[in-house]
């Protein structure tokens, strides 16, 4: 096996968070594993840096990848260490990151194996996970209307849909209801889920999306459903079996989209959206509210960690 290195000298602007079945990407090349620690600790894994060749340039581009509950799926939903994850990212240059979740379909037309790009999300989440950078003495309010990129999906579903035939179907919008867990939920929750109109239902979009947000990275969820959650009245309720069964009978084509994604992100045409140009100093400029005077030195060390220089 070749030398996996423990450090790494370039930025890294593209990052891929593996959820549930999707432990690690196969495919790329292995160069380096990092064990960054951030003001909020530890990621949730190491994190892996792969060398995918750009099918345009020729040149290896570096992916970060993250497993979100851990290399052996350790970490239930509100332990991940979403704010030590997108620090740690942020800090190694990333600006981009696609996310991958296995989630249950709130509707009919949302086959178990079908892929969902979502746009939205209602948060059911309940308050128990760290969900900010800014609080201890530095206040930031960051614009949440899109919680996902909207210039990023639009790539993410040209890409899947050009995988459709080949065993993929996506539904290229959705709102993704993030429930606390780890229990799944009752039926009512459920039927009250489709009433308000979700599309599917998981337990990761949030706080990771919030946080994203806040780092001025472009983030997007590309949504794999598992089964029909507990509302439909042939499916059988959702069971961790099903989960990981459909999970692992689909992961090659969840692998083959995040590859195609990759591919067409490593695109020079890509650059700006990659590097996230669009978000750059938000935070600095309109984001932030404490005055000078009010912040306090953890603070001024913590968000100086995200933002270098930012508010010095
Ligand atoms: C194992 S079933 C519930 C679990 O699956 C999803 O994980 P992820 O979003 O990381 O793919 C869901 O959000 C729950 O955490
Ligand atoms: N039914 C469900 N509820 C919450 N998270 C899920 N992940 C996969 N299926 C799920």
């Amino acid at each position: 096996m070749a030398n996996i290195a423990d450090s790494y000298n370039n930025p890294i602007t593209i990052a891929v968070i593996g959820g549930t079945g999707l432990q690690s990407l196969d495919g790329f090349s292995h160069i380096a594993t990092l064990k960054p620690t951030t003001p909020w600790g530890n990621p949730s894994s190491p994190i892996s840096i792969l060398h995918h060749d750009s099918p345009s340039s020729g040149n290896p581009i570096p992916i970060a990848f993250i497993s979100r509950h851990g290399l052996h799926h350790e970490l239930a939903p509100h332990e991940v260490p979403n704010r030590a994850n997108i620090a740690a990212l942020r800090s190694l240059g990333v600006r981009t990151i696609i996310a991958f979740s296995a989630v249950g379909s709130l509707q009919e037309k949302i086959k178990p194996r079908d892929f969902v790009v979502p746009d939205q999300v209602i948060d059911r989440t309940k308050g128990i996970r760290p969900f900010t950078f800014f609080e201890g003495g530095m206040v930031g309010h960051v614009g949440f209307a899109d919680p996902f990129d909207p210039t990023l999906a639009q790539i993410v579903t040209k890409c899947g849909h050009s995988l459709e035939g080949e065993g993929v179907r996506l539904h290229d919008k959705g709102t993704v209801i993030c429930m606390e867990g780890p229990a799944f939920s009752t039926r009512a929750e459920s039927d009250m889920y489709r009433s308000w109109g979700g599309s599917v239902v998981n337990m990761s979009a949030l706080p990771e999306a919030k946080l994203a947000k806040e780092a001025e990275i472009a983030y997007q969820m590309i949504c794999m459903s598992t089964d029909y959650d507990c509302w439909h009245d042939s499916a059988g309720d959702v069971t961790v079996e099903m989960v990981m069964g459909n999970m692992k009978a689909n992961s090659l084509n969840a692998r083959r989209f995040v590859g195609a994604v990759l591919n067409e992100l490593s695109k020079e045409e890509h650059e700006d959206l990659v590097l996230a140009k669009h978000l750059e100093g938000g935070m600095k400029f309109s984001g932030a509210v404490t005055a000078p005077a009010g912040r306090s030195e953890q603070a001024k060390k913590n968000i100086g960690f995200l933002f270098p220089g930012y508010f010095d």
